[in-house]
C-alpha cells in the first residue's frame, strides 16, 4: 500500500433541527495508526462515524483527504475517496463463497463478460495472505466460524486499499480467542500496512490493547485526544462517565433459598435438558459464546420460539404458553440482543416506546397520559437517558439508548414481572451507564419479593459482576454451574475446556446431556 496523508476533520458539525450532535469536530486520523473514538451513549460516535462512511451529511465543516475538501459524501463516494466501514452487523452473503463476498457488489468481469471466478479466487487468497488469514476462498461464508466471517468483512475493505478503515464496535459477536487475534489484526493492518484505523468501543481493555491515540467525545464535541501511553483505564472511565459508579459497589448477593422459578427436564429445540431452580431474588448468568444456544434458551423460555418440553414453574404454578404476550401474562418478559431490530418502534416516541408492552392492558380510554410521562421521567432519570425528551421519535436514540429504554419497559413496575430475562443486557452501553444498569438489575430482583431475573451474557466480567450464580453453556449443555467468585480467568478456562471436551465427544457420536 502506498504511503499516504492524513485524513482532517475541520469544525465538522451536525445538527438535526434544533438539536446538535456534532459541533465543531477537528481530528486527524493518521496512516499506521490505530485510533480509538470513545464516548458515553449519545455522545455522537456512530453520526460521526457515518459523516465519514457517508451515511449521514454534515451540516457544515469539512473532511480533508489529501488536500481535496468534501463537504460530505454518498457512500459511494466515501469508497471512492479510500473510506471504508465495518459494521458490528456482518454484511455477507452467507450461501456464497469467500471470494464472492470479497468482490460483492464490485466483481471482477472477463474480457467476454463472464464473471472472473478465477481471477477473484487468486486476488482473495493474496488478501487474505496480506493480513494473515489461511482461509480457503471457495469456502462457503455459512460454513466458517464468526471470527472467520468477520476477517472476510475486512479482506473485502483491505482488497479496496482503504486510506481509512472504521470498526465499529468490532467485538461484539466474537469469543476471546478471536478478539485477540481481531485486534492482533487491526494492528497489523495500521503498523505494517500503513492504513489509518479508527476503532470505536465501549469496552476499555480492548482500547488499551489496540490504540495508539484515543479521542473522548463528550455531548458531541472532543474533550480531548491523547496517545494511549499518556491515559490511564480510570481516566478514561473519569471522561466517559464522570459520574461512574464502580462496577463492584453495591454489590449484595443476598439470595434466598425459596425456589421462583424451576425448569425440569426443560429442552428447547437446541438447548438442554435443564433441571435447575432460580431461587427468588436470584440474578442467574447464562455464560456463552455465540452458538452456544443462549439467545435459544432465552427465547424459549420468553415463548418467542417453539417447541418447548419438559416443565416450568413459576411461583408454583405451571406454566404453558405459546406466545411472548402469554409469557408476559404470565409473568415472564424478555429484553432481545437485537433491540433495534427486535423491540424499539422508531417511529413511535420515546414514551409510546416505554408503554408499548403495557397498552394492550388498557384501551384508549383508560390510559392516562401525565401518569405515563411521570413514569417516563423517572426511568429516564434512573437510566440516565439521553436525549431525555419524552417526544423523542425512537430513530433519534442511540444504540445504547435505546437499549435503556427497552429496559425501561420492565424495571418501572407496570406489570408484574416475576423471571426478567435479558439478552447481552450492556452490548453497546457505554460504561457508566453499565453500571447503572446491573445496578436496576439487582433493584428489580432483591428490593421485591417474588422477583428474580436470568440473562445471558458473552462477556465474562459482565457475568462475575452481575450474576449470584453462574451456568456455563457450551452447545447447548450446561457445562458447570459456578459462584462468581471463581473469578474471570477460573470462568473462561472453564468454558474452554468444556468446549474442547465438547468437540471431543461429538467427534464420537455421544450425545451425552449434562444436567444440574
Ligand atoms: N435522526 C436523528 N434525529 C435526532 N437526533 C438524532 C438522530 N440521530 C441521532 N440523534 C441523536 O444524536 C446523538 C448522538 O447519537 P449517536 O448515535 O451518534 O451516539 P453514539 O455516541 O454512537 O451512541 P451509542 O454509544 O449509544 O451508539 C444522540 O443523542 C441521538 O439521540
Amino acid at each position: 500500500m502506498t504511503a499516504r496523508n492524513s485524513i482532517q476533520l475541520i469544525d465538522l458539525c451536525k445538527s438535526y433541527g434544533t438539536v446538535t450532535v456534532l459541533k465543531n469536530i477537528n481530528l486527524e486520523f493518521r496512516p499506521g495508526e490505530v485510533h480509538a473514538i470513545l464516548g458515553a451513549n449519545g455522545a455522537g460516535k456512530s453520526t460521526l462515524l457515518g459523516c465519514l462512511s457517508g451515511a449521514v451529511h454534515p451540516s457544515s465543516g469539512s473532511i480533508v483527504i489529501d488536500g481535496r475538501e468534501f463537504k460530505g459524501f454518498a457512500p459511494r463516494e466515501a469508497l471512492d475517496a479510500g473510506i471504508s466501514i465495518i459494521y458490528q452487523h456482518f454484511q455477507l452473503a452467507n450461501s456464497l463463497s469467500v471470494s464472492d463476498n470479497v468482490f460483492l457488489g464490485d466483481e471482477r468481469r472477463t474480457k467476454w463478460g463472464f464473471l472472473d471466478k478465477a481471477g477473484q479466487a487468486r486476488i482473495t487468497s493474496e488478501v487474505l495472505a496480506r493480513i494473515g488469514l489461511e482461509l480457503d476462498p471457495d469456502e462457503i461464508v455459512e460454513d466458517l466460524s464468526v471470527g472467520e466471517q468477520q476477517g472476510i468483512e475486512i479482506a473485502r475493505s483491505v482488497r479496496r486499499e482503504p486510506r481509512l478503515l472504521i470498526l465499529d464496535e468490532p467485538t461484539a459477536a466474537l469469543g476471546k480467542h478471536e478478539v485477540e487475534a481481531l485486534l492482533a489484526l487491526v494492528r497489523r493492518l495500521a503498523h505494517e500496512l500503513g492504513v489509518a484505523v479508527i476503532f470505536v468501543t465501549h469496552l476499555l481493555g480492548e482500547v488499551m490493547a489496540v490504540a495508539d491515540r484515543i479521542s473522548v467525545l463528550r455531548e458531541g464535541q472532543v474533550l480531548w485526544t491523547r496517545a494511549r501511553s499518556e491515559v490511564g483505564i480510570g481516566e478514561l472511565v473519569a471522561a466517559i462517565s464522570p459520574d461512574a459508579v464502580s462496577l463492584e459497589t453495591r454489590r449484595s448477593r443476598e439470595v434466598s433459598q425459596k425456589g421462583l422459578a424451576r425448569f425440569h427436564g426443560f429442552r428447547s429445540s437446541y438447548c438442554g435438558p435443564f433441571d435447575l431452580t432460580i431461587n427468588e431474588g436470584e440474578i442467574l448468568g447464562i455464560y456463552g459464546m455465540l452458538g452456544s444456544g443462549r439467545t435459544d434458551l432465552l427465547e424459549t423460555i420468553a415463548g418467542a420460539r417453539r417447541p418447548w418440553s419438559g416443565r416450568l414453574t413459576l411461583r408454583d404454578r405451571e406454566l404453558h404458553f405459546e406466545s411472548t404476550i402469554q409469557a408476559m401474562t404470565a409473568g415472564v418478559a424478555l429484553v432481545a440482543s437485537d433491540r433495534l431490530a427486535q423491540a424499539l418502534f422508531p417511529s413511535l416516541n420515546a414514551v409510546e416506546n416505554l408503554m408499548m408492552p403495557h397498552y394492550s392492558r388498557m384501551s384508549r380510554l383508560m390510559r392516562k397520559p401525565r401518569k405515563e410521562l411521570g413514569m417516563f421521567r423517572q426511568m429516564a432519570a434512573d437510566l440516565q437517558l439521553r436525549p431525555s425528551g419524552p417526544t423523542t421519535a425512537g430513530s433519534a436514540f442511540s444504540g445504547g439508548n435505546a437499549q435503556k429504554l427497552v429496559l425501561g419497559r420492565w424495571l418501572c413496575g407496570l406489570r408484574d414481572i416475576a423471571l426478567l430475562l435479558l439478552d447481552e443486557p450492556t452490548q453497546g452501553v457505554d460504561v457508566g451507564s453499565r453500571a447503572q444498569i446491573y445496578q436496576l438489575l439487582r433493584r428489580f430482583a432483591k428490593e421485591v419479593t417474588g422477583r428474580a431475573a436470568m440473562f445471558a451474557t458473552s462477556d465474562p466480567e459482565e457475568a462475575i459482576a452481575l450474576a449470584d450464580r453462574i451456568v456455563v453453556l457450551v452447545n447447548g449443555q450446561v457445562a458447570h454451574v459456578v459462584d462468581p467468585s471463581i473469578g474471570e480467568a477460573e470462568l473462561l478456562s472453564l468454558a474452554q475446556t468444556a468446549e474442547i471436551a465438547h468437540g471431543a465427544t461429538h467427534q464420537l457420536g455421544s450425545k451425552e446431556d449434562i444436567a444440574l
